[in-house]
């Protein structure tokens, strides 16, 4: 069983009338691809390509999503994998190379533009083992940005893995130079208990220390306020009280870390007083050192892959 449509915006709903296991509902605001196929659940914002949901059958969601999470046009989701393109995190502390595609870093929004926008599907392939999506963001001005780059996310579900790959491409004449990340949410029974293995040995920026440099000893734990970024060079394994997960990236050299804990819970949008014990971030990133020049006509996917890695 299969089918490929190209599915322009207009006839979204009529694409999705023939498809057997994905349909467009809206949430508030937002339009969700709902994607219940018999070995797995989906949900996909269109605003964003922002997905909330990813679960085996049988299982719960291997995403974290805030019980307070808003469904507004023009601003993010909290929670499960919000893209950050073209630029991550505070746009004045990115390199020179990428603030030089953007017009006035003070002013410009945190962790891109691409989160807030409309992306539209572009293909849809349905098979009995897998979903893939693919949407394409085709308003990529914006007052804060410069440079010319084509942007799409591609989603494949499957049984026991999800993969989320984000593919930009220069269609201008001249380099340009951009950060970005998959800034995954993951849920955890208790953060304070919850492990980050892989990190061992790599270098990090301790953005809470005026962004000096360590070195990580052990597992990340979560002890307090985390806003790290590290060198990310192995796969990652994601071990909180209820759930082991493996990540791997592509594309990437570096991962942010990060837990609010309870001071910073308080000044977050979206966010419950006491979320920040049931939720972490591990996100796969290009930041800070590790940012993207494309010449002209250059593609580069950056990606994800989460798989189980069974129970302890
Ligand atoms: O509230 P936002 O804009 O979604 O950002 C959440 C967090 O995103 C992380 O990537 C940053 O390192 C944090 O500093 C930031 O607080």
């Amino acid at each position: 069983m299969s089918s490929h449509s190209p599915a322009p915006a207009a006839c979204l709903a009529e694409l999705l009338a023939h498809s057997p296991f994905v349909k467009a509902v809206q949430r508030d605001e937002l339009t969700c691809l709902e994607i219940r196929h018999p070995q797995f659940s989906a949900d996909l914002l269109l605003q964003g390509a922002q997905l909330i949901h990813y679960a085996p059958e049988g299982e719960s969601n291997w995403l974290w999503l805030s019980e307070q999470a808003e469904y507004k046009q023009g601003q993010s989701v909290r929670g499960g994998i919000p893209v950050c393109w073209p630029w991550f995190g505070n746009a004045a502390m990115n390199p020179a190379a990428v603030k030089a595609a953007i017009t006035d870093p003070e002013q410009a929004p945190a962790h891109g533009f691409a989160r807030a926008r409309q992306w539209q599907l572009s293909d849809l392939y349905e098979a009995c083992d897998r979903v893939e999506i693919t949407l394409t963001l085709n308003d990529r001005q914006h007052p804060q940005w410069a440079a010319q780059l084509n942007v799409e996310a591609q989603f494949i579900f499957r049984a026991d893995s999800l993969a989320v790959n984000v593919i930009s491409q220069n269609n201008g004449t001249e380099p340009v130079c951009f950060s970005q990340a998959l800034h995954t949410y993951f849920p955890t029974d208790d953060v304070r208990a919850t492990q980050v293995l892989g990190f061992e040995g790599e270098r990090y920026i301790e953005t809470l220390e005026g962004w000096c440099e360590k070195t990580q000893q052990g597992p990340v734990r979560f002890n307090g306020e985390t806003d790290r970024i590290y060198d990310a060079t192995r796969p990652l394994r994601l071990i909180s009280p209820q759930q082991r997960l493996l990540l791997q990236s592509r594309g990437s050299a570096s991962a942010v870390v990060w837990n609010p804990y309870i001071e910073k819970s308080l000044r977050l949008s979206q966010f419950a007083a006491d979320a920040w014990m049931r939720m972490f971030c591990v996100e796969t990133a290009n930041a800070f050192a590790d940012v993207i020049t494309l010449a002209a006509g250059e593609k580069h996917c950056l990606g994800l892959q989460l798989s189980s890695l069974g129970q302890s």
